[in-house]
């Protein structure tokens, strides 16, 4: 991936909306050949796995199977596999299934089991789809936990127990390293505790194309050649003309930095400089600016009460390391009042977020020029000071009703700005409604632990102030590639996520030939 690439953005669904789009194909008698298509896809997936692991033929593979259409998909891939000469097994966890596919696995050579056979190569985790509802308990079947050790893990459509539209699975969900899912991705997979439980994605198409519904959610993608045919593309960055000079390229002010927390200025205007942007000041004391301007001497440092004689940057970062001292909070306000006013991209982060609640009080919103970029502790403090009980019951990690794509969203539109909520899954929520969603994933596995590490969200700062300054598009597509580039510096230096690099090491990342301090 290239600095001047596009992302992809894949369109992500409610279960209900794939069910919709189902529902005119089986009302016309189609609902074979989507569940045929849909075992097609499972199987292949399940194919391509053994061939890596040794080969198709002779191995084993055995599918927990519920009573619902989400069993039969995995039924009828199991029969495909029959044919290529692979032994397969089918768990039925409600003591029936869907039953011309179960007449089609035993005619294919397929044998019913009470116990999961050792060895098992791949596991299908085929209990329960979209039709999930309550609570999920993870079958008591001999032989599981010991496979669950040893095989691959294929989830049909969506690992059973988790939640489509909002992710949350309780405890008994078994974690996928691969999901085959069906007709298009699904939010759960990508929100909440589903991000984590889902493994690899891969989509396979059943001809629901021409039905599905226009979606408000998309995916962040960095797979040029992303598996489903509607991905679309991301506006692309945009490089320095060979005529611009320091101002046309885009500047940013960066108000970051105490004297407790004098690290996080470094870390934001760091990030800044590495990404690439026409000029950095930073506004903070002496003290700070002098540990900085050491670090990054390309940095113009700004005395607070100065900022005012200074010309106006492009773009403006409140924030980092602030901290809760009252003097830096009310030039923050100053400047916040400023963006307001003349419209120019703003982010709002850790301390900066403080400003919120007087911005509520003045003007009843914030507006589309700002981005707020919390992560669910501070989100919920937000929803605190909105009184709103519902969103903070959204944000709530594992409560049930916690919905981070909804919170966002609701969150974007009660301040009428646009929201980042960080986490390993970073929702990006525009005030239409519009919502990104972005999984951390290194090798298109998700997680990138490392991330969780203290200031790497100043260095996020830096990179949004620096590309908010020299970009044009929206705060949605400006936050989705920092958000990725941010993801992708940390895969690159972390590559068999140990997590083992501090915040710092981001800023080399970013560009190798920046200089770390
Ligand atoms: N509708 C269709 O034509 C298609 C559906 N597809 C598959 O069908 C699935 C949806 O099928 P269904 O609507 O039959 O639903 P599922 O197969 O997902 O689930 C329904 C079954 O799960 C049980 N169940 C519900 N909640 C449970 C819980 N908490 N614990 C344990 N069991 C629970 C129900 O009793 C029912 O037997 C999709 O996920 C997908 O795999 C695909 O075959 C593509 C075509
Ligand atoms: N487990 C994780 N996987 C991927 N990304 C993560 C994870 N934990 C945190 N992050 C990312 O790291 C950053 C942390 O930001 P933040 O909590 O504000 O840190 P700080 O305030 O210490 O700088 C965010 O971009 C967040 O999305």
């Amino acid at each position: 991936m290239t600095r001047d690439d596009e992302l992809r953005l894949l369109p992500v669904y409610r279960g209900e909306q794939i069910r919709e789009a189902e529902a005119p194909l089986i009302e016309a008698g189609r609902g074979a050949e989507l569940m045929r298509r849909a075992a097609y896809g499972l199987a292949d997936c399940v194919a391509k796995i053994l061939q890596r692991r040794g080969r198709v033929y002779g191995a084993t593979v055995t599918a927990m199977v519920g009573s619902g259409n989400n069993g039969a998909d995995a039924l009828y891939a199991l029969s495909f596999l029959r044919r290529r000469g692979a032994a397969v097994r089918a768990v039925l966890v409600r003591g029936c299934a869907h039953q011309a596919s179960l007449a089609a696995f035993q005619r294919a050579g397929g044998r019913v089991v009470e116990s999961v056979p050792e060895p098992t190569e791949v596991l299908i985790d085929a209990v329960v789809g979209t039709g999930f509802s309550g609570d999920y308990q993870r079958p008591q079947t001999p032989g599981l936990e010991a496979a669950l050790s040893t095989a691959t893990v294929v989830a049909c459509d969506l690992p059973s127990g988790v939640d489509a539209d909002t992710g949350q699975a309780g405890d008994g969900v078994i974690s996928a390293e691969h999901t085959v899912t069906f007709g298009g991705i699904k939010q759960g997979l990508l929100a909440g505790a589903g991000s984590h439980l889902s493994g690899q994605l891969h989509t396979a198409d059943i001809g629901l194309g021409p039905h599905l519904p226009k979606t408000l959610v998309r995916a962040v993608s960095p797979h040029p050649a992303a598996d489903v045919a509607s991905a679309g593309r991301g506006e692309p960055l945009r490089s320095p003309a060979s005529t611009d000079h320091k101002y046309s390229r885009g500047t940013v002010g960066i108000h970051a930095g105490s004297d407790q927390f004098p690290g996080a200025a470094q870390l934001s205007v760091g990030a800044a400089v590495a990404t690439g942007v026409g000029m950095v000041t930073l506004v903070a004391p002496e003290t700070v600016r002098a540990h900085v301007v050491a670090a990054w001497p390309e940095t113009l440092g700004v005395e607070p009460d100065q900022q005012g004689r200074q010309a106006r940057t492009g773009a403006t970062v409140l924030g980092p390391g602030l901290g809760n001292d009252p003097q830096r909070l009310n030039e923050a306000q100053a400047a916040l009042e400023q963006c307001l006013d003349d419209g120019s991209p703003c982010v709002l982060d850790a301390s900066g977020l403080q400003l919120i609640r007087h911005q509520l009080h003045q003007r009843g919103g914030l507006g589309h020029n700002v981005l707020i970029t919390p992560h669910l502790g501070e989100a919920r403090r937000i929803a605190g000071d909105l009184r709103d009980q519902v969103l903070g019951r959204m944000l709530a990690t594992d409560g049930p009703k916690s919905d981070p794509v909804e919170a966002a969203r609701r969150l974007s539109g009660s301040l009428d700005c646009f929201v980042l909520l960080k986490g390993a899954t970073t929702v990006i929520a525009a005030p239409d409604a519009e919502v990104l969603l972005h999984r951390a994933q290194t090798h298109g596995r998700p997680g990138v632990p490392g991330l969780a590490t203290a200031g790497t969200g100043d260095v996020l700062c830096g990179i949004l102030g620096a590309l908010a300054a020299t970009q044009q598009g929206s705060w949605l597509d400006v936050a989705a590639h920092a958000v990725h580039r941010h993801t992708q510096a940390a895969a690159g230096l972390d590559p068999r996520a140990e997590a083992s690099f501090g915040a710092s090491a981001l800023i080399r990342a970013l560009s190798p030939s920046a200089v770390a301090p």
